[in-house]
């Protein structure tokens, strides 16, 4: 089969023509490059209704040069994410196109295209895919025919998160290209980092860099350090996701990607961990045709295509909405996809010796080592401040006997004689409901409330491993907790819903009620069902 895949969802016109038997792309592409500052939705949009004709006749010369008159069986194109006056013209052209060729039309998900692309160049089977690209940042996994968002940036994608601070500095878009080589020359300086289990933010270190920046600091060493802290991020999450899922396959799509010292992390934490790592070459990362012909030959094989009256875009298409009908269903990214598996493996080594348990956190060799050390000795002393005020909200959680900073290493009393999932009653749920109420009205939230996250003694319930752990009066982020241990009820009972209701109950008792009904908004959000 060969379809003419057209793209066009933000700075790129690029028309492609993929040929599935023999694996063979032509890519014709044309940049919109603003001459200052970022992309101008409405700039954009011209310049796709100049570009877009010329990029799909190049396309279809060459088709019919090397595959004849009849040379193409559908017609795909990027159906969103993207700028509506950008998707709204290449919709229109592919409308057109299909129709005058005859052909079936394919509706492209821009996201899911970034991650097949990798999975396809790689001969991977089922792997983790990180997408970093200019409007998104996020991690996917399939399971039960959808990607699943096992993470996802809280704000801005990565690559915009880039271009901001370059557009201060007053460099022309792109920023990724002219920070990766203003950082060759620079040095390391502290910003924030932030990651929250699978989910991760840029915000406060894009205003840090920018102060940093105004306050006279080299911009080399903002580009150096810019890179080194959001790049450890998306391979924090990563190997989180590698780790929760237990699948030894990474890909790696979208525009950032291009940058080697991300992939130099990637590699590396990949490496050091027995995985596989695939990035495919640069003209597959960056917003290219080629990977919406690639998927829509996939898609139209299976006889996914679209009507014209139904091929409406969508600005904000999200990759988990998407059917995945081009794969078996049986299919999985991972023994389970689901929270409650232990997360502790990416992070630090547990040994438990008589009644004592000793918790090191491991050196990444991935990181900057200035930052490795920073982030092992804050999530040390974290941690341990967490459990002692867990503690004095009267919590029960493991005595720390000694902490030492240096080796990032928690020395704490062993608790309890079995794992929640070995005595799973009414009453022990309960009061983990009636104990995460109580940590969160001092701002504590755990972080990874799990059945295996909670001991249960002779007399006592105890709360252990704060390690995902963090100070917050948000909400969201108690509902989370909330979210996270039923999902892990859910898990591992085989009839939850009694367990879950205790639970829910015990919560109740102390704790406040709007938790429990933003609770029931993050149920109903496509990302965790
Ligand atoms: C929705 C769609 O329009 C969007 N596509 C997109 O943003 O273009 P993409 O080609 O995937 O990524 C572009 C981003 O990739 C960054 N970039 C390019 N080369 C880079 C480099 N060497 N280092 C870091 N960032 C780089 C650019 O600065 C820009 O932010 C997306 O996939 O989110
Ligand atoms: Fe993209």
């Amino acid at each position: 089969m060969r379809v003419l895949g057209i793209e066009g969802t933000a700075w790129c016109a690029s028309a492609a023509v993929f040929d599935d038997a023999g694996g063979d792309f032509f890519i014709e592409s044309d940049a919109y490059e603003p001459d200052s500052g970022g992309i101008h939705p409405r700039e954009a949009a011209e310049h796709m209704g100049g570009a877009i004709p010329r990029v799909v006749e190049t396309a279809l010369r060459y088709a019919r040069e090397e595959y004849g008159s009849d040379a193409i069986d559908a017609v795909a194109f990027s159906q969103g994410p993207g700028l509506g006056p950008c998707l709204r013209i290449v919709g229109t052209a592919a409308r057109a196109l299909a129709r005058t060729l005859d052909v079936p039309l394919v509706g492209v998900n821009h996201m899911v295209a970034h991650l097949e692309i990798g999975r396809y160049r790689s001969g991977f089977g089922s792997p983790v895919c990180l997408n970093a690209s200019g409007a998104n940042a996020h991690l996917l996994g399939y399971r039960d025919g959808r990607y699943r968002v096992l993470g996802e940036t809280m704000d801005t994608g990565v690559g915009n998160a880039l271009d901001k601070f370059t557009r201060h500095v007053g460099w022309t878009h792109p920023g990724g290209p002219k920070i990766e080589a203003h950082a060759a020359e620079g040095s390391y300086v502290e910003l924030p980092y932030v990651v929250k289990g699978m989910d991760f933010s840029f915000s406060g270190i894009m205003s840090a860099a920018k102060d940093a920046y105004d306050d006279g600091v080299p911009v080399e060493d903002v580009c150096f350090s810019l890179q080194e802290h959001t790049f450890a991020m998306l391979t924090e999450v990563a190997e989180r996701a590698l780790s929760l899922t237990g699948t030894d396959e990474l890909v790696l799509g979208g525009g950032v990607g291009q940058n080697d010292r991300l992939r130099e992390m990637l590699a590396g934490m990949c490496a050091d961990r027995g995985a596989s790592f695939y990035a495919p070459e640069p003209r597959f990362l960056r917003d290219n045709a080629g990977m919406i012909a690639q998927l829509g030959a996939r898609m139209a094989s299976v006889g996914d295509t679209v009507e014209v009256a139904d091929s409406a875009i969508d600005p904000n298409f999200r990759p988990d909405q998407v059917p995945v009908t081009w794969r078996d269903g049986d299919e999985s990214a991972s023994r389970s996809v689901a929270a409650g598996d232990d997360l502790r493996g990416a992070e630090a080594i547990v040994e438990i010796a008589g009644d004592e348990v000793t918790k090191r956190r491991l050196p990444k060799g991935y990181r900057h080592p200035e930052l490795d050390e920073t982030l092992r000795r804050e999530r040390t002393v974290l941690e341990a401040r967490l459990l002692a005020d867990a503690r004095k909200q009267g919590v029960p959680t493991p005595l720390v006997r000694d902490v030492d900073v240096a080796e990032a290493t928690i020395r704490m009393q062993r608790v309890g004689e079995r794992d929640l999932a070995a005595a799973l009653t009414e009453a022990n749920v309960r009061t983990v409901g009636e104990y995460l109420a109580r940590i969160h009205a001092a701002d504590v939230v755990h972080g990874d409330p799990t059945t295996r996250n909670v001991r249960v003694g002779e007399e006592r319930v105890f709360l252990i491993d704060f390690g995902l752990g963090y100070g917050s009066g948000h909400v969201e982020d108690h509902a989370m907790d909330l979210h996270v241990f039923e999902q892990s009820l859910e898990g591992t009972a085989a009839e939850p819903e009694a367990l879950v209701a205790a639970f829910e109950e015990g919560y109740r008792a102390v704790g406040a009620d709007e938790v429990l009904d933003r609770l029931r908004g993050i149920e109903g959000r496509g990302r965790y069902q």
